[in-house]
């Protein structure tokens, strides 16, 4: 290893707490690093771009996608090494106590200390089980909702019951000519006043029905029309749509943890079992966000955020033991000097 190559702190993972662990770990000067398994930074919050975010104190309600530019800009503020399309794989250490980060690629990156800021792990949308599907993927079958304008009157069957499927429904609703959820079981599995909506809405929702059949039209690269299947009564449903929206839950990869040779204690087989202070069983590896366990965790992005100003500190103290506890607030942190003199000109311009 070239001196060069070793970091203080190597994130795992570019989400929120991710991005806020880069943006403090700049400001307590330690040479950071994050890992990206995806090829944009933003984590989970990709799965809602337009959705209204009202939960981060101190911002307005905020679309996911303004909030992930504001996450990133921020994230980036210290000029961290970013790495993107690499997936970490496993997690060990040399005998100088040097943390080697294994990639997919067989890649090693090599750092004093790591933060895992894995969220749920690498999510992967379950896909419709009919073989063929795929082809349609670049066309109108849909596995998220990137943008409501392009579901703007046209006919739109969703399929899933659980509070997504219900969430896109009801957001589609008053945007689309047509709106169709269909559902494999009797009764949705959301939230009480989603589903009241919902039901007291222009959709129309088929229960114990599945999607068994994708119907291209003439030019064979659009699905025209979907086959729902009744499976209480075998009954048959033609519906002529003009896009297909698959919200079946994700398959979340979590072996990172699992594969690890160092022995990182867990919760429930998934989570990092941490202290409030988001430190994990293993000094020097520390965790932040959703994939990390306490009785004070807060699964927000607010959480997430306290997550990774705790991994900070501690990996501070971890390098320099006689480091300040806590870093300055920024206010009057002299980190900031020089861009506040451009901000505050900007002010006064
Ligand atoms: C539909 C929806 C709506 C939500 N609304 C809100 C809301 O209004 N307010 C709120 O506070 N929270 C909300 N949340 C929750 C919020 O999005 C999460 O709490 C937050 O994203 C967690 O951030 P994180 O950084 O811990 O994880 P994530 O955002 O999941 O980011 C983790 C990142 O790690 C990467 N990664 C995983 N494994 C690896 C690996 N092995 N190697 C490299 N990279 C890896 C992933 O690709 C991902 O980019 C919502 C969630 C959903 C699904």
């Amino acid at each position: 290893m070239n001196i060069d190559e070793l970091f203080d702190v190597t994130i795992i993972g570019g989400g929120p707490a991710g991005l806020y662990s880069a943006f403090y770990s700049g400001l307590r000067e330690m040479k950071t690093k994050i890992i990206e398994f995806q090829p944009q930074l933003g984590g989970k919050i990709h799965v809602y771009p337009e959705k209204m975010i009202w939960d981060v104190g101190g911002l307005s309600p905020i679309p996911g996608a303004k909030l992930i530019e504001q996450l990133v800009q921020q994230g980036l503020t210290f000029d961290p090494e970013v790495v993107l399309n690499e997936k970490i794989v496993s997690v060990s250490r040399d005998q100088d106590g040097i943390f080697l980060l294994k990639t997919a690629s067989g890649v090693v990156h090599y750092s004093r200390t790591v933060i895992v800021a894995v969220g749920g792990g690498i999510l992967t949308p379950q896909k419709l089980d009919i073989e063929g599907a795929e082809r349609f993927e670049i066309a109108n079958l849909n596995y998220t909702v990137k943008s409501l304008q392009h579901f703007k009157n046209k006919t739109v069957v969703i399929s899933g019951g659980g509070n997504s499927a219900i969430d896109w429904a009801n957001e589609l609703e008053s945007i689309a000519k047509k709106v169709y959820l269909t559902y494999r079981k009797d009764s949705l599995n959301g939230h009480e006043a989603q589903i009241t909506q919902l039901m007291e809405s222009s959709c129309d929702c088929y229960f114990n029905s599945t999607i068994t059949k994708l119907i291209a039209g003439e030019n064979h690269e659009l699905i025209q029309q979907v086959e729902l299947t009744n499976s209480e009564t075998g009954e048959v449903t033609y519906l002529e749509i003009d896009e297909v929206i698959i919200n079946h839950g994700y398959e979340r990869d979590s072996a990172l943890l699992q594969n690890s040779e160092l022995k990182i204690e867990m919760e429930e087989d998934f989570y990092v079992k941490g202290s409030a202070n988001s430190e994990s069983s293993v000094p020097g590896l520390y965790a932040a966000g959703d994939i990390l366990k306490h009785d004070g965790k807060l699964h927000l992005i607010a959480g997430a955020f306290q997550d990774a100003a705790n991994a900070v500190n501690k990996a501070k103290q971890f390098i320099q033991p006689d480091a300040l506890k806590y870093g300055m607030v920024s206010s009057h942190n002299d980190a900031f000097k020089e861009r506040n003199r451009e901000l505050v000109k900007e002010l006064i311009k």
